[in-house]
């Protein structure tokens, strides 16, 4: 019997990452090869007559999987049964913004969103928050949407995750398929941790297998300024890199991950790893039988444990913030 369609909502559609993402999502690389998808396209009114465009050059795609497209700038039609839910759009930070500013700015934004999510989605619904304060983000629309569970709110750090993957493998001239249990702690931000300890590579630690110098001075820095190394090059944010990281992130979430890897992910944390529960945090995870799961029993040495606690701290304070503006 064929299946039914999965309704699949992208905010920001008319922007960079999203026409990067949804022709994607149409030809099945999100969910898979036999998953037929609907797409619901928000975006703010100025923007709709753009998302129509690129609506109309999926249709010249003549997608075999994607069953419909609806584009508007209404929260709950956006959301209505929505299974899962990519939110894309945010306000970026402009020359002579505060953070207290940009976090108010883009509260605006995921609170209604937020609530929308709670009030029309599918129960099954996935979140995955991609535009940035990504972490702070998740965690605003996680709190206005009370009876949606927490831990159906992530953020991406598969972006970081990738980057270290490729970062590593350059170093070590392997290919990116034989490195192993990469991991992106913390915030997606310039204080994440990419932690080589845990990584494998041909069966070996990969921190063993670089100068420690490399690791520390080149290696961290390299992938946590990366961000601001493509918007210095391009004068414009990753955008096919963040879209592709958004669909590997989501296949993984409704796949699973293959067995003997890990990917990274920031979802609630529970606890683990001396991380505040709440806090929308990147661990390394895995994904079984549709849900993130932290894996567990990592020893941190005292180097990692002061890489993760300053990227937490940050997390905390953008969570501080946000309460005292009344956005969670
Ligand atoms: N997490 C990551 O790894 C990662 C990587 C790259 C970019 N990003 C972030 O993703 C976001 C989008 O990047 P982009 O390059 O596509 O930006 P963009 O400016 O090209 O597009 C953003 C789109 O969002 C729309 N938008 C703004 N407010 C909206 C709202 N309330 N509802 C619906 N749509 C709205 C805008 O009209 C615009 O079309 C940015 O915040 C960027 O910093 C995150
Ligand atoms: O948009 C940004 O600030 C950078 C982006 O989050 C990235 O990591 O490429």
């Amino acid at each position: 019997m064929a299946k039914a369609p999965v309704n699949v909502t992208v905010t920001g559609a008319a922007g960079q990452i999203g026409y990067a993402l949804l022709f994607r999502i149409a030809s099945g690389q999100l969910l898979g090869p036999d998953t037929p998808v609907k797409l619901r396209l928000l975006e703010i009114p100025q923007a709709v007559k753009a998302a129509e465009g690129t609506a109309m050059e999926l249709e010249d795609c003549a997608f075999p999987l994607l069953q419909g497209i609806d584009i508007t700038d209404d929260l709950a039609k956006a959301f209505d049964g929505t299974n899962v839910a990519l939110l894309v759009g945010a306000r970026p930070r402009t020359k002579g913004m505060e953070r207290g500013d940009l976090l108010q700015a883009n509260g605006g934004i995921f609170k209604p969103q937020g609530r929308a999510i709670n009030d029309h989605a599918a129960d099954d619904v996935r979140v995955l928050v991609v535009g940035n304060p990504a972490n702070t983000n998740a965690l605003i629309a996680q709190a206005n949407a009370p009876d949606v569970p927490a831990e159906r709110f992530t953020a991406m750090t598969r972006l970081d995750h990738n980057r270290a993957l490729s970062q590593l493998a350059g170093k070590l001239q392997v290919p990116v398929s034989e490195i192993r249990k990469m991991t992106i702690w913390g915030n997606h931000s310039a204080t994440q941790y990419p932690d080589l300890f845990h990584t494998e590579v041909n069966g070996k630690t990969a921190a063993e297998q670089v100068e420690q110098e490399w690791l520390r001075d080149t290696f961290i820095p390299t992938v946590a300024k990366r961000g601001a190394a493509i918007i210095e090059a391009r004068g414009a944010s990753s955008a096919a890199s963040a879209a592709n990281a958004a669909i590997d992130h989501v296949f993984d979430w409704v796949n699973g991950t293959p067995e003997g890897d890990w990917t990274s992910a920031a979802i609630p944390s529970d606890g683990s790893y001396g991380v505040p529960e709440g806090l929308i945090s990147s661990f390394p995870v895995v994904s079984r039988d549709g849900r993130w799961e932290i894996v567990q029993g990592l020893e941190i040495d005292a180097f990692s444990r002061e890489k993760i606690d300053a990227s937490v701290a940050e997390l905390a304070e953008e969570r501080d913030a946000v309460k005292e503006l009344g956005l969670v």
